[in-house]
């Protein structure tokens, strides 16, 4: 095994004994004993807060990670990151956090791998931005690890419903436009959202948890696994997925296997499918573009489009569905889809995972696809025939693309009138306010990348929009981007952004827009001359963030047609 930190330790007199006295000394202070030093060092990245449920049990889950790894023989060095609630920050300031918290988080990591030169490392994660970041440092350099997704939470019930943390969202729109009182609000608040886990539908968490099993960096399972059983304990299965962890850790220390050997491009393709089956969230282009670029896999906005578009959708889940990810564990998680994809000849068998095995070897002995069941369809008779799923149109608008999620509606080709927006803000105003009518097509500009900075997600005004049944006759298009828990006619990732003079800052309030989905177009219907004279009147407004992490950001992030990353 080729060990990084051995250079810590040697005989008396090796030259390199010498010079690395004062870091055992150090190390010592920290109870290291003679032995720790022979031992491969381990670094476990525990995003913890109590801040959101998401995370709340991720420290409970690194103590257990800790222990089990020690067990086998590695010594580990724990450290924290930060982690922003997507929940709790949407519709505020604090979502400007949000994207820029994968770039926080990745480079934290980064900074204790290389600052502690580590044999390999395990990544915890748990509310969205933690799951792509748990990656991008593991492939940027190339290192041995993994990394464990700390589950889904379970519904909440009220009324003989099962809710959500969307339901909380779609709730304001609701009581807003008077479909429901006050007290009814309340108990979805009280109700929703019962312990620890991620967001449980087919929202950004669960589907990144799952693109980054299938690309086979986490072990299977892990990502439908629930987080705590019904009585709010750490779940069996997580338990499970700790101890499989660390024994898969070692296995990948001894045979010298690497990020790299199994980030493949096929790993990618394998990703997409299985997000394009279950219906998952628009943010895992913007993730796997992203994790993609850390692997130096070349992978584009259009290459995604084109091999998506033979993948049906399979799933039944919120926010378009009615399962959640608590529907889908019983019937065999993630690793009985895969499997019926694998049968179905849509993913490659042949890619090396963390466990040192194939997938297809994995996958051997995963139960098969239920009958009787509606939460994931055959592929036979998928949910929505292939293309149906998460859209890329490209057109005057949107020369460098776009992102639509269809999730198999039959979505006609719309024009409607354009209402604009400089901020999420003031959309929301107009929507709660009854100023959005059907036909209206809502823009929200100014929230890119570099101009939000941040790209906030959407869920305040697209929830509301549903909420106020306006959710199939009015479209919103922004240059920021969607929660996995939106649904209606939303495309978001608009690029070139309206910062950067993308035509999205030339639509005026009025003008006439066109989505054509049979030639997954976005075309503003003004002519090219009134637009050129709109061009040589734009002037770029001052960015919103003078100092700080935002305007750091805003100085290096790319478009968010190539993954709106920093490095
Ligand atoms: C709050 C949510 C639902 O988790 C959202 O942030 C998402 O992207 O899925
Ligand atoms: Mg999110």
């Amino acid at each position: 095994m080729k060990r990084r930190s051995g250079t810590l330790t040697g005989d008396p007199g090796q030259a390199n004994w010498v010079e690395r006295t004062a870091a055992r000394t150090m190390l010592r202070a920290v109870r290291f004993n003679d032995e720790d030093f022979t031992k491969p060092l381990v670094a476990l990245a525990v995003p913890y807060t109590n801040g959101t449920p998401c995370n709340d049990h991720i420290r409970t889950l690194g103590d257990l990670l800790q222990a089990e790894l020690e067990a086998i023989g590695a010594k580990v060095i724990v450290f924290g990151t930060p982690v922003v609630s997507d929940g709790i920050s949407m519709g505020t300031e604090a979502m400007k956090y949000s994207l820029v918290s994968r770039e926080v988080i990745a480079d934290a990591i980064e900074v204790m791998t290389e600052g502690y030169q580590v044999d390999a490392v395990v990544t915890l994660s748990g509310c969205d931005k933690t799951i792509p970041a748990a990656l991008m440092p593991i492939a940027r350099n190339d290192l041995i690890g993994l990394t464990l997704y700390g589950g889904s939470i379970r519904p909440g019930h009220h009324g003989g419903r099962d809710l959500n943390i969307v339901s909380a969202f779609e709730g304001i729109g609701a009581y807003s436009a008077g479909k429901i009182d006050a007290e009814e609000l309340c108990q979805i608040e009280c109700h929703a959202c019962p312990g620890a886990g991620s967001c449980g539908g087919m929202y950004t968490a669960n589907t990144m948890a799952a693109a980054i099993e299938a690309l086979g960096m986490s072990v299977p399972g892990g990502s439908s696994n629930m987080a705590v059983e019904a009585d709010n304990q750490l779940s069996n299965d997580k338990q499970g997925d700790l101890r499989r962890t660390a024994t898969t850790l070692m296995t990948l220390l001894q045979r010298g296997i690497s990020a790299r050997q199994i980030m493949t491009h096929k790993a990618f393709e394998n990703a997409l499918t299985l997000v394009w089956a279950l219906g998952g969230s628009t943010n895992a282009v913007l993730h796997l573009l992203a994790i993609a670029r850390e692997a130096d896999v070349p992978l584009t906005l259009k290459e995604m489009a084109d091999f998506t578009a033979k993948v049906p959708l399979l799933g039944n889940f919120k926010p378009y569905g009615r399962y959640l990810m608590n529907d889908l564990h019983p019937l065999g998680g993630i690793p009985m889809v895969m499997k019926h994809l694998l049968g179905a000849g849509l993913l490659h068998g042949d890619c090396l995972t963390v466990t040192g095995k194939t997938l297809a070897e994995n996958l051997a002995s995963a139960p098969d696809l239920p009958a009787g069941q509606d939460v994931v369809f055959p592929v036979s008779s998928p949910y929505a025939a292939a293309g149906r799923h998460i859209r890329m149109l490209f057109g005057s608008l949107a020369p460098e693309g776009c992102v639509l999620k269809q999730s198999g509606k039959n979505l006609q080709t719309m024009r409607g009138t354009a209402r604009v927006f400089e901020r999420e803000e003031e959309a929301l105003q107009a929507i709660l306010g009854g100023k959005i009518t059907a036909g209206d097509i809502v823009v929200i500009r100014y929230e890119g990348p570099q101009g939000g900075p941040g790209m906030r997600e959407m869920l305040s005004p697209s929830a509301a929009l549903m909420g106020a049944g306006l959710g199939d006759r009015v479209a919103l298009l922004t240059d920021g981007r969607f929660s996995g828990g939106t649904h209606g006619i939303m495309i978001g990732h608009i690029s070139p952004e309206a910062q950067v003079g993308g035509a999205l800052a030339l639509v005026e309030e009025g003008d006439q827009i066109e989505i054509n989905l049979d030639s997954e177009t976005l075309n503003l219907l003004v002519e090219e001359a009134v637009l050129a004279q709109r061009r040589e009147d734009w002037q770029a407004p001052v960015s919103k963030a003078r100092r700080g992490v935002l305007a750091k950001y805003a100085r290096l992030v790319s478009s968010a047609s190539s993954g709106a990353v920093t490095s």
